[in-house]
């Protein structure tokens, strides 16, 4: 399972947990403007918007999970097991890979509206992109500063949804997800009047009764309305430091620990990292499972125009600052 949010405060921030039992050798990964992307059924690209995100890079090719551009434009790939549906070529229209689709909107676009424009003439096409690397089942959430749309390629077609809360998880589909939320209008942070019944003398013997049946379990219809009420309600002071802390929080609303979620004998499903991304500044923050400490790479503190990939690994390992000695 996998969560991402959006969240505002003085600048914009995008991030997710990626929750899985293994991992690949993903790393933070920046795309100058100059590096060509090839793509297998479109012409290359020869000179785009940067980026910077996390990637399995296989053959000089970024296979990005989530990543900014230099606009701000962000998205990320969510797993979408049943429902993703890849089509065959169409002629005509542009045909992209699901491993192409990142790099295809984040290299050409800079706001939501652009990207709609470009997902008017494309077709999800089924190309692995190797024999070991198949098809991914995902659907995405892509963000401007201002909105963000979640995109599903199902068997009925491509369908754009207009997410208003910024939040996406796995399955069922989007629309279904927002539906849900329906069932929740009770939830409050507030402290909870009695409406039970006026004959009975109920009492608020804790504080966050408000939010009592909030659905607190790991799977992805409950992690949306978890990290939706979560982000609703969440509160910060506008420092980079007072927002990326809130931000992370969001995301630990749903975390998911070694132990709780198991797949088979001895294999369990865990956050490996979870992502935030300053869209405003091109700084990407990250945290792993075993690494608690943030780590911050920012885009500008690179050669932007070059043609080379850059790729940091993702520091492992716990960094306990002692205090007493
Ligand atoms: C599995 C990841 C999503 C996390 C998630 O939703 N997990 C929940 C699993 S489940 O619902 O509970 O089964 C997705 C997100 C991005 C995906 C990767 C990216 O799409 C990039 C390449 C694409 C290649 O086709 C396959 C390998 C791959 C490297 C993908 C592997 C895997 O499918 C990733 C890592």
């Amino acid at each position: 399972m996998c969560t991402a949010a959006t969240y505002v405060t003085k600048d914009h921030y995008f991030g997710r947990n990626l929750d899985l039992e293994f991992s690949y050798n993903q790393k933070v990964t920046i795309v100058p403007r100059n590096y060509e992307f090839n793509f297998r059924k479109v012409k290359p690209m020869k000179s785009h918007y940067a980026m910077i995100g996390m990637a399995f890079v296989v053959e000089n090719y970024p296979l990005y999970y989530d990543a900014t551009n230099e606009k701000g434009l962000s998205m990320a790939g969510l797993n979408f097991p049943g429902n993703a549906d890849y089509k065959q070529e169409v002629e005509g229209i542009d045909n992209i890979a699901p491993f192409e689709f990142i790099p295809w909107i984040l290299g050409q676009c800079a706001t939501i509206a652009e990207v709609k424009s470009l997902l008017d003439r494309i077709n999800l096409i089924n190309i692995d992109f190797s024999k070991e690397l198949p098809l991914s089942p995902l659907h995405w959430i892509i963000s401007d500063k201002e909105v963000s749309i979640t995109v599903e390629s199902v068997k009925a077609g491509l369908k754009i949804y207009d997410n208003s809360i910024g939040i996406l998880t796995n399955n069922p589909t989007f629309d279904i997800q927002m539906f849900n939320l329906n069932n929740y209008i009770n939830i409050t942070k507030e402290v909870p009047e009695n409406r039970f019944s006026s004959k009975l003398d109920l009492d608020i013997y804790s504080r966050g009764m408000g939010a009592i049946g909030l659905p607190g379990d790991l799977s992805s219809s409950s992690r949306f309305v978890k990290a939706a009420f979560t982000k609703l309600n969440s509160i910060s002071g506008t420092s980079e430091s007072e927002s990326i802390s809130q931000f992370f929080h969001i995301l630990g609303s749903v975390n998911q620990e070694r132990g709780c979620v198991r797949l088979a004998k001895d294999t369990y499903e865990i956050t490996i990292y979870s992502s935030c991304c300053n869209t405003d500044k091109g700084i990407y923050y990250y945290k792993t499972y075993e690494n608690s400490q943030i780590t911050g790479i920012d885009l500008y503190n690179e050669n932007l125009d070059s043609q080379i990939l850059i790729s940091y690994p993702l520091i492992s390992g716990q960094h306990i600052k002692m205090q007493n000695r």
